[in-house]
């Protein structure tokens, strides 16, 4: 048994919390997989930088439709793969050597680990570690859905997708949130067959109505987009393709292709940490109880030195998130005394396909049911890019902001943006809802670069009728 201050579950967004206030203090990280976790690995940033050449590929495209001709010659899956996990493999390698080897208070554990009560863990070679404090940051990790031939080897998660030796000619995706929609694009844009099969219509149907189903419409002409779909079965043909029994409006279907990409969501990893060994509060969903200041909880009570962050216990399935609550628990193991709560008031998120998509705060749904339930009314405005300087020099037809406000204040509740950098043009208005600053004084107190794409921003919040205007 050895016993440390601090224990790490999870090498993500848990890594950064062993800040120079903890060098005279024992600490251990715990970590059964690849050192780093899933943003740096197989997340966030190998799908960005695939998208990023897969963006570039799609511009010839893209450019006939102004009158210049391109041609794309060819992309390089093999270099391309190489150089993204190149410089991955590196900074995961550079992590764990220098908490492993250069610091000697911190020990690094590369087992997976479970609780055996709330300050005890085993790993699976049966080592048994204490701590003061533990720290839950052990993720998420992808649903595989219950299909006849889902562990065929051409069948992959978004954990394997990306290091596959060759471009597949025909790929199936199964679902249609985050990793379809990005996917669906970098597969599509680099020349393959994309087959996208969603249970149930539109696409990316978490988020607001217009932006699923205008976003559906747009992916329906770069790829096959079939709604209200299931696969019912995988079969291996003699040829190492994969034929997979659909099902859908028009009745049952085969479908050959060469891969398969299983992308219907993500659990957390609590099962695996058998939480339920030390008696810790689960949402019915898996994910481990926390309370605002991210201590996990048992019987609805804090636990005295126990913490949760990330995917494992949050809402948000999303890398700031988790830094964002990283923040929280490395001030508040150091000042139990004055303890900070996560702000998840406004959090944005932003999906990177084509066209991109950012949003931030209720979808119209949600705004209607806000206003209504507290007696006032609901302003809303769409702006389409193409009825701004900038979109009419990109002869733009998909892009909009959709923007919520409280009628009477101008405060905004949600702003939902579809097209080119949507990441980076919603960023002001996550400043307005997050700072309270009403539609009307954010529209006009300030001035808005002509002709800078942002005008679709400005004159989405001059279009709101809101009180103030
Ligand atoms: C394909 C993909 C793309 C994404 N893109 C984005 C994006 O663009 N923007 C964004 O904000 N978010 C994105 N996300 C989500 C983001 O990656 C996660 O929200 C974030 O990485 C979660 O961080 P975390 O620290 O909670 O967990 P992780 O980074 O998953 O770390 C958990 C670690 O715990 C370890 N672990 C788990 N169980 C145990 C155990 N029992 N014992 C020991 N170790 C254990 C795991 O090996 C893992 O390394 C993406 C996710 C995926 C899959
Ligand atoms: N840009 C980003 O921020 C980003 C990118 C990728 C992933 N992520 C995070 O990772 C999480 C997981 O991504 P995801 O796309 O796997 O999940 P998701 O929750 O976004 O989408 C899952 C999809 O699979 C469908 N589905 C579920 N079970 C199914 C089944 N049996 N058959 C067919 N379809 C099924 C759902 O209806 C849904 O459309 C996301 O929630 C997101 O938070 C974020």
């Amino acid at each position: 048994m050895t016993h440390f201050d601090l224990a790490i579950i999870g090498s993500g967004s848990g890594n950064s919390l062993i800040t120079p206030e903890w060098d005279s203090k024992k600490v251990a990280v715990i970590d059964g997989g690849t050192f780093g976790g899933t943003c740096l690995n197989v997340g966030c940033i190998p799908t960005k930088m695939f998208v990023y050449p897969a963006q570039l590929a799609a511009v010839p495209g893209e450019a006939a439709r102004l009158g210049v001709d391109q041609t794309l010659d060819k992309v390089h899956w093999q270099g391309i793969r190489d150089r993204i996990f190149t410089r991955i493999d590196a900074i995961s390698a550079g992590g764990r050597r220098y908490r492993a080897e250069e610091l000697d208070n911190v020990t690094l554990y590369d087992r997976h680990v479970r609780f055996i009560s709330e300050h005890a863990l085993e790993t699976d070679d049966g080592q048994r570690i204490t701590a003061d404090q533990i720290v839950v940051a052990a993720g998420s990790r992808p649903v595989l859905p219950d299909i006849p031939g889902i562990n065929l080897p051409q069948v992959h998660t978004s954990d394997t997708v990306m290091r596959i030796p060759d471009l597949p000619d025909r790929i199936l995706i199964i679902g249609g949130g985050y990793i379809a929609a990005e996917f669906g694009f970098v597969f599509s844009a680099f020349g393959a067959q994309v087959t996208m099969a969603a249970r149930s219509g539109p696409l990316l149907r978490a988020l607001d109505a217009t932006v699923a189903e205008r976003f559906t419409e747009a992916a329906s002409k770069e790829w096959d987009v079939r709604l209200d779909t299931q696969v019912t079965a995988l079969t291996e043909n003699p040829d190492g393709s994969v034929r997979a029994d659909l099902a859908g409006p028009q009745g049952k279907a085969t479908l050959d292709v060469d891969l398969v990409l299983v992308a219907t969501g993500r659990v957390p990893n609590t099962d695996r940490l058998d939480v339920a060994a030390a008696g810790f509060d689960q949402w019915p969903d898996g994910r481990l109880a926390v309370d605002e200041f991210q201590r996990v909880l048992k019987n609805g009570a804090p636990v005295a030195g126990v913490w949760g962050l990330g995917d494992v216990s949050s809402d948000f399935q999303l890398k700031h998130v988790a830094n964002h609550e990283a923040r929280t628990v490395a001030h508040n193991l150091l000042h139990p005394g004055a303890l900070r709560a996560s702000d998840h008031r406004f959090v944005p998120s932003a999906v990177f396909s084509s066209p991109q998509i950012a949003s931030v705060g209720m979808t119209e749904e949600e705004a209607c049911a806000d206003t209504e339930a507290r007696g006032v009314e609901l302003a809303l405005a769409v702006q389409e890019y193409g009825s701004t300087a900038y979109g009419w020099a990109m002869e733009d037809t998909t892009g909009f902001v959709k923007l919520l406000a409280e009628k009477e204040s101008g405060r905004l509740l949600g702003a939902h943006i579809m097209g080119h950098e949507a990441s980076m043009l919603i960023q002001p208005l996550i400043q307005a809802m997050s700072f309270g600053l009403d539609a009307h004084t954010m529209a006009s107190g300030q001035y808005w670069i002509h002709p800078a794409l942002t005008e679709v921003v400005e004159n989405a919040l001059l279009s709101l009728k809101t009180g103030k205007a």
